[in-house]
């Protein structure tokens, strides 16, 4: 019986750069699960076998090496037989590397097809380590490795910007940046008659990222018809980015399955059964597509005798349009960090965290998202995931440990430490300690005060000449150093806690620092070099504090942590200068900072969204604060900001590696690329902002 029913599947795999072994076991089991559910095709994500993230391993001649290993040991497991199987790794040809697809079905390779676009911007490098494939609709033969010949009996295979025809459909790919292209490959496959496009990508987690895809792969589909199967990479590769699946799969403008955005389970499948003819129908019905697609240069095709369909499908429903489900911004900010953290942690091999705890708004959302996390590893093991509970285990070094709630999880897996000095009120250390109550942290109140007087009576002793705080009389030099000193000490205490805490009650290993310095202390440079926020990782530092506070709201409500009610209404303060004689707080961050976080919010996203000098910052400011400020005090506030942003951009040379969230980062070791060493009076810049303002007058 004439039968137009396909049986696709797309996943999310957790790959990991360079655990060929651990990516290999994923992808075989992607492939098990989508035969198990009866499909017929199976893709992955971007550059699968070696992972993502391999970056400059990309120059090792060892990485294409072992890929194909992989790929050899995919071919002759019968496990990967009677399926089209479409996996990602990196291809030398012709002495030229190249991010590929392979295209395999029972022993034999179909096809090589190589990224036409290659994606450059922001964090991604790719033209550092591959090249485009230049020659559209064109093939050549690739040269098969002599011990993969041997495995499938075939000397060369095509390579190039080829489809593939089975029985029933055309299958062509666009990886990844090729949707996110002007001129994306899925225009002119559709326009050939290619039914399915296959995109593979390796796409990472960006705050309020997840529509652009969603609508990228809904507007390629409405506009010209045909199956789009979107897969992904999912979890922390080995670097600040977090991938976050969403794989999905649709035909002619509308889902039929979505995938999770962030979890804990490595592998992910998901399969549709779809009509071709709904494909064709769809596109017959356009009459400007039709006229266009009369004019389509061919593809070279590759024909396959081989059905995505099965007869007994016949009777089984087609999958229905769902409705695409978001995560609000603030369950992003819980969820990714959260995700990210895990992979870090068994990927590591640590036995959890420290985080030093001041109760200021930053440290407890800190603590919210590794609550957040031990929320999920609970959620999994509830669910029966074998693998989170073996590696949770392993990681409290008990093989019977069976957790009862998320407390208990966090209780063997976080350690708080609160570290009061003189200048510490009794109100942040309440705080501190009702929240870690709360999330059942392990919870630590020290006092470090020994610690500043001893270094305070070296300096002392040595120099005989005695610092003050500006309130006893000091100068901003003596001011600054006998804040510094608080803060960089705490440093010092928080890595010997964490490496021996463990030790102190039996178990084996460290635990990893967490720091907690938010995108506007970084960028006002309002933080100490080598303090507190020199951590291991940073789950927070490219959120803004305006962010922050809107998500300590947020898991008050929906972590049902009462305690960050007073934590939102306390005033943000460092607590590093002396406090008033009945105790009461005297320092307050924005008042020391000269700006509020709001405006540092906004010059932040100027600054890096919207690429704006001091003068085209001014313009802009000019637009949205005349209403309330005068050209000259917009300008004096534009000039302040640049000169102390210029002044401390040295600091994020050591910035701690933190988990990417937001395009407004100023990361410099990936995201932000700038100079350290800036001439800090911008003459030029300001005379002529000045000579504007006084146009204005
Ligand atoms: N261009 C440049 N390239 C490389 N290094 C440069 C440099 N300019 C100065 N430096 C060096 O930088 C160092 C000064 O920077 P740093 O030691 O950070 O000290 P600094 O920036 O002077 O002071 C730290 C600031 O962070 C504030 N703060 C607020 C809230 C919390 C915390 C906290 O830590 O908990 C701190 C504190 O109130 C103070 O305003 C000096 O060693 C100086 O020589
Ligand atoms: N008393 C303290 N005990 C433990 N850690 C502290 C203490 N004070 C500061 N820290 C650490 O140093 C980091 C930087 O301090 P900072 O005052 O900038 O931030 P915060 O207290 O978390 O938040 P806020 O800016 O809202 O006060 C904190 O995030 C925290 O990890
Ligand atoms: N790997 C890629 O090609 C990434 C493409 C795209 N810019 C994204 O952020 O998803």
């Amino acid at each position: 019986m004439l039968n137009k029913k396909i049986i696709l599947s797309t996943c999310a795999l957790n790959q990991w750069a360079l655990d060929f072994e651990g990516n290999y076991r994923r992808i075989l089991q992607s492939i098990k699960e989508a035969k198990s559910k009866n499909s017929k095709y199976r893709l992955g994500p971007e550059l699968e076998i070696c992972g993502y993230g391999c970056q400059d391993h990309f120059y090792e001649s060892d990485t294409f090496l072992h890929s194909w290993q992989v790929l050899g040991r995919l071919l002759i497991d019968p496990e990967c037989k009677d399926i089209l199987v479409d996996v990602g790794m990196p291809v030398m040809h012709k002495g030229v590397a190249y991010n590929c697809r392979v295209f395999f079905l029972n022993g034999k390779i179909i096809l090589i097809r190589p990224k036409l676009a290659l994606a450059d911007d922001e964090n991604y490098r790719e033209r550092r380590y591959f090249t485009a494939w230049t020659k559209l609709k064109q093939t050549e033969e690739f040269h098969l490795p002599g011990f993969i010949r041997e495995i499938v009996g075939q000397v060369t295979v095509p390579i190039g910007d080829a489809v593939i025809q089975t029985n029933e459909a055309t299958i062509g790919s666009e990886i990844c940046e090729e949707l996110w292209s002007p001129l994306s490959p899925h225009i002119n496959l559709a326009l050939d008659g290619v039914e399915i496009i296959s995109n593979a990508s390796g796409s990472h987690h960006q705050l309020r990222k997840a529509d652009r895809r969603v609508n990228l792969i809904r507007n390629a589909t409405s506009k010209c018809g045909g199956i789009y199967l979107f897969a992904n990479q999912r979890g922390c590769d080995g670097d600040r980015l977090y991938f976050d699946g969403c794989v999905s799969i649709a035909i002619n403008g509308e889902f039929v399955a979505q995938g999770d955005q962030f979890s804990l389970k490595e592998v992910e499948v998901l399969t549709s059964i779809l009509d071709v003819e709904d494909v064709r129908t769809y596109r017959n019905r356009s009459r400007s597509l039709q006229i266009m697609a009369d004019k389509s240069q061919p593809y070279p095709r590759i024909i396959i005798d081989f059905s995505l369909a099965i007869n007994e499908q016949l009777l089984v429903p087609c999958s229905q349009p769902i409705q695409w489900k978001y995560h609000s911004a603030m369950e992003e900010i819980a969820l990714g960090p959260a995700c990210w953290l895990w992979d870090y942690l068994r990927r590591s091999k640590q036995g959890g965290f420290f985080l030093p705890l001041s109760g200021g708004i930053d440290s407890c959302s800190t603590a919210c998202i590794v609550y957040s996390m031990c929320c999920l590893i609970y959620m999994e093991i509830s669910q029966n995931n074998e693998i989170v509970l073996r590696e949770l285990r392993r990681i409290v070094n008990d093989d019977t440990y069976i957790p009862t709630s998320q407390n208990d999880i966090c209780s063997k897996l976080f350690v708080t430490c609160y570290m009061g000095t003189a200048n510490s009120s009794e109100q942040t250390k309440n705080r501190a300690k009702d929240l870690a109550n709360q999330i059942g942290s392990n919870h630590l109140s020290i006092v470090i005060d020994l610690a500043v007087n001893a270094v305070l009576s070296i300096w002392n002793t040595t120099m005989r000449i005695i610092p003050k705080f500006k309130v006893n009389g000091g100068s901003e030099i003596e001011n600054l150093a006998l804040q510094n000193i608080q803060a960089r000490l705490r440093m010092v205490i928080s890595y010997f806690f964490a490496q021996l805490s463990l030790w102190a009650v039996g178990r084996p290993g460290g635990l990893l620092v967490l720091g907690s310095a938010n995108v506007d202390e970084s960028l006002r440079g309002y933080f100490t070099k080598y303090d507190c926020s020199s951590a291991d990782l940073n789950p927070i530092g490219s959120i803004s504090k305006t962010d922050l506070r809107s998500f300590i709201l947020y898991c008050s409500e929906s972590f049902k942590l009462t305690s960050l009610k007073s934590i939102y209404d306390a005033p943000p303060t460092a607590e590093l200068e002396p406090l008033s004689s009945d105790g009461t707080i005297q320092q307050n961050d924005e008042a020391d900072m000269g700006m509020t976080y709001e405006e540092l919010s906004v010059y932040g996203k100027l600054r890096k969204q919207k690429s704006c000098g001091p003068y085209s910052m001014f313009l802009k400011l000019l637009e949205s604060w005349s209403g309330k400020l005068t050209p000259k005090q917009i300008a004096d506030k534009v000039k302040f900001f640049f000169v102390k942003y210029s002044i401390n951009r040295h600091k994020m040379t050591t910035l701690t590696p933190a988990y990417f969230a937001e395009t407004y980062s100023p990361d410099d070791n990936r995201f932000d690329h700038r100079p350290f060493l800036y001439p800090a009076d911008f003459t030029w810049q300001f005379n002529f902002i000045d000579n504007q303002v006084k146009n204005l007058i």
